[in-house]
């Protein structure tokens, strides 16, 4: 099944278009997770279990995992997510020359529980850098297009020789490539206007919105241009997982740590139910 068909049946059965981001810098988690033998999956174990009916999808960034015990506790962690029926999608932001960018597409392996469900990728290598990505059966390909981050306008608000600016060759040239219908776009809330524009350019491209909650993006701009035909997800993952913090250090507890994530991805999904 494509994995946009899938993420429309989640979207549906959870009533959500959130994705908790699972992001777990060690500095922040509490004292209690860095007791067990992988720290990480511990605290995304007590996160997913207390946010999971909220959410449409997960979504695990790469970079939080990138050593040795952080691969162990990356997949564990998709491995739990798929066990609950929730769609995995890993922000690994991948590609690169043929036979190399052939090994990254592994990280969507439909035959290992511990294959991610759709990846982002980095579209500046150009379309055989995606294509593995493109062609795993049944998997999600989000394309970073206008990303969340303030110098996201450096290279992607660029004007082209033929008027274009970057960021709308990248929605164009992703809207021809969408052959398998497996394509998606990274447009993130913090910058509304682009959002809209790469909408309208685009209509039934799903996107991945980033950038609410601890970036401060627009959460309704995210929900009104960030779906196609009710199909999109947007993120947060601080906001979510890191929601308990404020109690003292030496108050906190998992059980009210992973209660406060829960709450909050309560909130952010009846928040964005407003808007759709
Ligand atoms: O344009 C982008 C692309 C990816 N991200 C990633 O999303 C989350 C956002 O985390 P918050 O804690 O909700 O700010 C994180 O993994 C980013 O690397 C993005 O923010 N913007």
């Amino acid at each position: 099944m494509n994995f946009f068909d899938r993420l429309a049946d989640r979207i549906e059965t959870a009533d959500s278009v959130v994705s908790v981001g699972l992001d777990p810098d060690m500095d922040r988690l509490p004292d209690v997770f860095h007791g067990y033998d992988l720290p990480r999956f511990a605290f995304n174990r007590r996160i997913i279990d207390a946010t999971h009916e909220h959410a449409a999808a997960f979504k695990p960034n790469a970079a939080f995992y990138e050593d040795p015990d952080g691969w162990r506790a990356l997949e564990e962690t998709i491995a739990y997510v798929k066990g609950k029926g929730v769609p995995v999608l890993l922000d690994a932001k991948r590609a690169d020359i043929g036979n190399t960018t052939r090994q990254y597409a592994d990280l969507l392996d439909p035959d290992a529980n511990t294959g991610a469900d759709a990846i982002t990728v980095n579209p500046y290598m150009g379309r055989d850098s995606l294509q593995p990505f493109l062609d795993t059966e049944g998997a999600g390909v989000f394309i970073l297009c206008r990303t969340s981050n303030p110098g996201g306008a450096d290279l992607q608000e660029l004007e082209l020789a033929e008027g274009d600016l970057l960021y709308e060759r990248v929605a164009a040239l992703a809207d021809t490539w969408n052959e398998h219908g497996n394509i998606g776009l990274v447009v993130g809330a913090t910058t509304p206007e682009e959002l809209e524009e790469v909408r309208e350019q685009v209509p039934d491209l799903p996107f991945l919105v980033p950038g609410v909650g601890s970036q401060g993006g627009d959460a309704e701009a995210a929900v009104e241009y960030g779906l196609a035909d009710d199909i999109g997800v947007v993120n947060s993952s601080r906001g979510i997982i890191f929601a308990g913090e404020n109690a003292a250090r030496d108050e906190q507890d998992a059980d009210r740590f992973a209660s406060a994530a829960g709450d909050a991805a309560k909130r952010l999904k009846r928040r964005l139910n407003q808007y759709r």
